[in-house]
């Protein structure tokens, strides 16, 4: 089978069959390029369900003091973690941003990922969070990578004021600012997030936030679950989230509100790896029904680009066959991102984005772990190849 991408310039995939088929049914057109892909395989561009890639502030001392014993919840609340980043972001330049995130996306696209959720989250003030959305969207404007922004000023409380305080002024302040320059065409916010956590936002604020957030049209894809059990899943159920992510500590319970609800749940192994958390459930959740994604979570704390990697890691860790893992990387991150009717599988009529790699066999980009560099021979968006090795 080979798929053919429009000639017509909307990037969207055109016919897919048996090379012999496709070329007599399009003899007389001409193409921009004709890729031989003899040997090769084909997969649909890689889709990543989670990351927070604007910030300055990278935390390798935190690795460090991690691998001595130190848990993630002791660094946050000795004012590291999330507000050691927050600070840095606070003082970086929008240019200085921009630049890094460029480079990031770079190396995510090299590792085959063409869409990809993109959170702020490194202000939790109003002028900072803007900052970042801001940044996010010239990205979306002027780089061929796919973006799903999410707004994430609920990522942590900040310093000097209550749960519920911050809760209000995103909800008073920052919501409808969102929602202004969302009509002013400025900026274009497709998720609202929130790091629903004991000690951070209760479940209380949680629902606060995420409603106002859905009453201005944005979808629910928020932290549930992680460190502690805290019935994020059943919240999200109940609010018609989209997604959930992490969901190391989710019930039985919140599974099954889940699959019912059809509430996508994104789960992030690298973190669960690098915090040697307790693993995410992912068999319970696949048995039960629940739509499963796969996302890197590229952070400061899981610095970690390749979804080929995510996806090793949730086959060995999370007891993933390669088939699930590819799906939950493709298809089911699309639909966790409200965007599986365009992305996330090869289609006729379905955006052309596409990776093209140097091996006859599929499982070889989950099978080689850190092997994708030399695997990946093309990364295509829109029809346009934007990497090739
Ligand atoms: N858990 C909350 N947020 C991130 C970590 C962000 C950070 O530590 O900077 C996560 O998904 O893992
Ligand atoms: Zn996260």
């Amino acid at each position: 089978m080979e798929p053919l991408l429009s000639s017509r310039g909307d990037g969207l995939i055109k016919a897919i069959g048996p090379a012999d088929v496709i070329r007599r049914q399009f003899s007389g057109e001409t193409f921009e390029e004709i890729i031989d892909c003899s040997g090769k395989c084909i997969l649909p561009g890689l889709v990543d369900a989670h990351t927070h890639p604007v910030w300055a502030g990278e935390r390798v001392h935190e690795f460090a003091m991690k691998l001595a014993g130190a848990t993630y919840m002791e660094i946050h609340q000795a004012g590291g973690g999330i507000h050691f980043t927050v600070e840095r972001t606070r003082q970086a330049s929008e240019e200085e941003l921009f630049r890094s995130f460029q480079q990031r996306l770079q190396c995510m696209m090299r590792a085959g990922t063409t869409l990809v959720e993109c959170k702020s989250g490194y202000g939790l003030d109003l002028e900072t969070e803007l900052k970042m959305l801001r940044v996010i969207e010239r990205a979306r404007r002027e780089l061929d990578m796919g973006i799903s922004t999410t707004y994430c000023g609920a990522h942590s409380v900040p310093k000097g004021k209550t749960a519920t305080e911050a809760a209000d002024d995103i909800i008073n302040n920052h919501l409808p600012k969102l929602k202004e320059l969302s009509r002013n065409g400025e900026i274009h916010v497709d998720n609202i997030d929130v790091f629903c956590e004991k000690g951070v936002f209760d479940l209380d604020s949680t629902r606060r936030i995420l409603q106002s957030g859905k009453d201005i049209g944005l979808q629910i894809n928020f932290h549930g679950d992680e460190l502690h059990p805290v019935k994020a899943a059943e919240l999200g159920a109940e609010l018609g989230a989209q997604a959930i992510s992490h969901l190391e500590e989710v019930s039985d319970e919140g599974i099954i509100a889940m699959a019912t609800a059809r509430c996508s749940a994104v789960l992030l192994p690298t973190t669960a790896y690098m915090l040697r958390l307790k693993q995410p459930r992912a068999r319970k959740m696949l048995d039960e029904g629940v739509i499963v994604a796969l996302g890197s979570d590229f952070n400061p704390n899981a610095y970690c680009f390749s979804m080929p990697m995510v996806m090793h890691l949730a086959c060995v860790n999370m007891r993933m066959s390669m088939t699930e893992a590819l799906a939950a990387a493709t298809i089911n991150a699309a639909y966790a991102l409200g965007k599986s009717h365009t992305h996330g599988s090869l289609e006729v009529g379905k955006q052309g984005d596409l990776i093209i790699i140097n091996s006859s066999q599929w499982e070889h980009l989950i099978y080689q772990f850190g092997g994708h560099c030399e695997l990946i021979k093309y990364v295509i968006v829109k029809g346009k190849v934007i990497y090739k090795t």
